[in-house]
């Protein structure tokens, strides 16, 4: 703002919103624009003179009339803006209500204007009503069809529903500073995937150790063998009370009934179904002991959260994941909150790990200060046994040598990827998802 002339920045932003608007509109003719009290109401108004300036027929709900874009109302007015009580019918909504300083849910008049819009909403930075830095929902919002959203995409976008996210350069470039959070792109981990080469053989591609399943839940173990299994194709070693279970469905796994004698991995995975007892606890010890990359999930977290004096058994330079959806993390570092980047932060610092935070915008931190979000694209992976197939992914991409980070980051993306395409529309079980990980492995691998 300083470096360019006074109203330069938004007039770009607003002509950014109209040409999308225009897009939208296909050929229709009616737009309604919803205006707040800030620059964001401010866009807004001058995308719809720019539309005006198009023959498009333009009317604006001002929210807080004592209270608005003084320049941008005056321009939207010169060209035959119409300012009204209520939009009605309209094809095309702009939303202008709020944008980066926005605070909280949307109020109630803005809500009751939001609540009777039939047509689609485009949003002008980020869908009214979304927290701009968590995503967090907490009251009425705006559902946008689209969102345009200029210089660079913010956190929100990341993590939360803004429909389609349209990027307007406005020439800010030069300003902006490395990212706070990355979102991986197919491209990022079909080149991170572990592939063999014309040297490798079994031992050398990364041997993933799986202490997982009990008498109570030997599926959790054959479903996170499974996943180790079809991720790369380094040894799976399998070592608990599910061995029978194990084998029989997957026999390529070598099983043993106990940790003692597993033989050497290159990175374990602990938990998934494993109980909480004496006996898990003597092999969560092990895995931690054993002085490679460990992740750590479902029981495994509880059991860290219930008895500290297990962190005691972990060689401070062993790289450990830890994988807990919201309860589990709430046993660990208290309540999650709203602010999912923040929850993952702070517990990666405390324990010195990558947390991986599950949910639908599952949200990785590294002890570096590193963040990457996941925001699947469908809700089917919420079902039972999921996170056991997650755990054998990242396990055995540790087992690869992956940077952990990345590790959990492709693990995240290939899971959600392999829960849509396994879906296809209607409710899958984890088994299902699982027989889909090839699938979504080669829809990310290049070509
Ligand atoms: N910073 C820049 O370089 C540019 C900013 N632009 C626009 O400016 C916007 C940011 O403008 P502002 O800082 O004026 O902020 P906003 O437009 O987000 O508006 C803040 C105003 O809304 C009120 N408000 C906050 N939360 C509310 C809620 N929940 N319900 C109702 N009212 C609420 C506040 O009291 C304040 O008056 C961006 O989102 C973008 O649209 C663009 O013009 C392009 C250039
Ligand atoms: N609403 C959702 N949308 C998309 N993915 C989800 C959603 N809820 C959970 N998941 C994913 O499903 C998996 C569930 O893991 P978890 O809760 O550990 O299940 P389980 O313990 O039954 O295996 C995680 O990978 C998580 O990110
Ligand atoms: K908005």
């Amino acid at each position: 703002m300083a470096v360019v002339p006074a109203g330069a920045l938004m007039r770009r932003a607003a002509f950014g919103v109209a040409v999308v608007a225009a897009e939208l509109l296909a050929g229709k003719r009616r737009v309604g624009l919803l205006v707040g009290a800030g620059n964001n109401g401010g866009d807004a108004l001058w995308a719809g003179y720019y539309l005006r300036k198009r023959g498009v027929a333009v009317s604006a709900v001002l929210l807080t009339p004592d209270r608005v874009h003084a320049e941008g109302l005056a321009a939207f007015r010169r060209v035959g803006g119409r300012v009204v009580p209520r939009l009605r019918d309209v094809d095309l909504v702009i939303d202008g209500i709020v944008g980066l300083s926005a605070r909280g849910p949307l109020r109630p008049d803005a809500a009751e204007h939001v609540a009777h819009l039939e047509a689609p909403v485009l949003s002008v930075d980020l869908p009214s009503g979304v927290d701009p830095d968590t995503g967090a929902v907490s009251g009425p919002a705006v559902r946008a069809h689209t969102t345009v959203t200029f210089g660079c995409l913010k956190p929100v976008h990341a993590l939360a529903d803004c429909g389609d996210v349209r990027l307007v350069d406005i020439g800010l470039d030069g300003e902006l500073h490395g990212p706070d959070l990355v979102e991986l792109d197919i491209a990022d981990i079909g080149v991170a995937w572990p592939v063999p080469g014309p040297e490798d053989d079994k031992y050398t591609q990364g041997v993933t150790g799986i202490a997982a399943g009990s008498a109570t839940y030997p599926g959790a173990a054959v479903l996170a063998t499974g996943a180790a299994l079809l991720s790369t194709s380094g040894l799976v070693r399998y070592a608990g009370p599910a061995a029978e279970d194990v084998r029989a469905r997957w026999p390529e796994s070598i099983c043993t009934g106990s940790i003692t004698d597993a033989g050497r991995v290159q990175a374990w995975v602990v938990g998934p179904g494993l109980g909480t007892g004496l006996g898990a606890e003597a092999v969560l010890r092990t895995v931690l002991e054993a002085g490679v990359p460990v992740c750590a999930d479902a029981d495994a977290i509880t059991m860290l959260a219930n008895n500290p004096d297990l962190w005691d058994a972990r060689d401070p330079d062993t790289l450990l994941v830890l994988t807990p959806h919201d309860r589990e993390y709430e046993r660990l570092a208290g309540p999650v909150g709203t602010d999912r980047v923040t929850a993952a932060r702070k517990a990666a610092e405390r324990y010195n790990a990558v947390v991986l935070l599950k949910g639908h915008a599952t949200v990785i931190a590294g002890p570096d200060g590193r963040v990457l979000v996941n925001r699947a694209r469908s809700s089917w992976a919420a079902t039972a046994g999921s996170g056991d197939v997650l755990s054998g992914v990242l396990g055995s991409l540790l087992a690869a040598g992956l940077d952990p980070v990345l590790a959990a980051g492709c693990a995240a993306k290939v899971h959600a990827l392999a829960a849509d395409l396994a879906s296809d529309g209607a409710p899958i079980p984890a088994t299902s998802l699982l027989a889909a990980l090839p699938d979504a492995i080669r829809a990310v691998r290049p070509l």
